[in-house]
């Protein structure tokens, strides 16, 4: 199978979406150009504010959606995939999403995913997050086809630290992992990395994780760090603390062939739990 040419777009998000669109869209354009079919994109990569009505306000229906819309008109243009990390969709009935869309070089979104896991955490620096105050949590796994018939398992952020949603991924046929973050600067440092990696290996498959850096909002700032991991835990490919594109070239044949070798991510013995 020939390789398959991937990027991760790494951008702060802000409270003005206008701002946030200009500054991916560039980034977007620079990894077509080095040759990317799927180029992902940060969660919240349009707009983080910590407001809520604010963030209901932004929110639109899929349809009206304007960063999903510029991603319709890029995908088409450049002849390219792209995943929006993740966008806030208002569903039918006025709650929020905290949406993954997979859009195809016809524009199409060809896979939606709602996030699973909400992000409730009091961290010990004081932060306190409350995710679930602002979305409704999906409650469907995702694994869509994606460029020369990948099959890419959806994850978003948080839902890192939950190892059997990207086993059940895997198992379904997932090659590739997607886990757009924006992930927190008080647990990155010793989380992020270690996290992903133990996913890839675990399951067999290549990682994309495409994050927000930098300040977002006063009092929140976001790890960076961009990752492409190879099924062997091996980083193909980082960003650092700026904005910035991540390319890597992938080989399929890899995902069988770890498999082959270490047969864990599809191996399900059963077991008791006693004392
Ligand atoms: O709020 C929005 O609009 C978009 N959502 C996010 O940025 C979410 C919830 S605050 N961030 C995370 O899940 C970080 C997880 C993380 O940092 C960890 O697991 O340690």
């Amino acid at each position: 199978m020939p390789s398959l040419s991937v990027a991760c777009v790494q951008s702060t998000a802000t409270s003005d979406p206008q701002r946030n669109l200009a500054a991916v869209t560039p980034l977007i354009r620079q990894a077509a150009a080095g040759g990317a079919k799927l180029i992902c994109l940060p969660e919240a990569f349009d707009y983080l504010n910590p407001s809520f009505s604010a963030l209901s306000d932004y929110a639109l229906p899929e349809v009206e959606h304007p960063a999903l819309t510029l991603l319709s008109h890029l995908a088409q243009e450049l002849s390219v995939w792209l995943l929006a990390g993740s966008v806030s969709v208002k569903l039918a009935d006025g709650r929020m999403a905290n949406r993954s869309a997979l859009i195809g070089p016809d524009g199409a979104i060809n896979a939606r995913y709602d996030k699973i896991h909400l992000f409730d955490v009091d961290l010990p620096d004081g932060s306190r997050f409350r995710e679930s105050d602002f979305y409704r949590p999906g409650d469907r796994a995702v694994v869509a086809d994606g460029p020369d018939g990948a099959r890419i398992g959806m994850a978003i952020c948080y839902d890192v630290r939950f190892p059997h949603l990207h086993r059940a991924l895997a198992q379904t046929g997932a090659q590739i992992l997607t886990v757009p973050a924006a992930f927190s600067s008080m647990t990155g440092p010793l989380h992020w990395e270690v996290l992903l990696r133990a996913r890839a290996i675990e399951t067999g498959c290549f990682v994309l994780a495409p994050a927000q850096c930098g300040d977002n909002y006063p009092g929140r700032r976001s790890h960076g760090q961009s990752l492409i991991i190879d099924p062997w835990g091996r980083v193909l490919g980082r960003l650092g603390d700026e904005p910035g594109v991540l390319s890597a070239s992938l080989d399929l044949d890899q995902v069988a062939a770890f498999r082959a070798a270490i047969p864990s991510p599809v191996t399900n013995n059963p077991f008791r739990v006693g004392a």
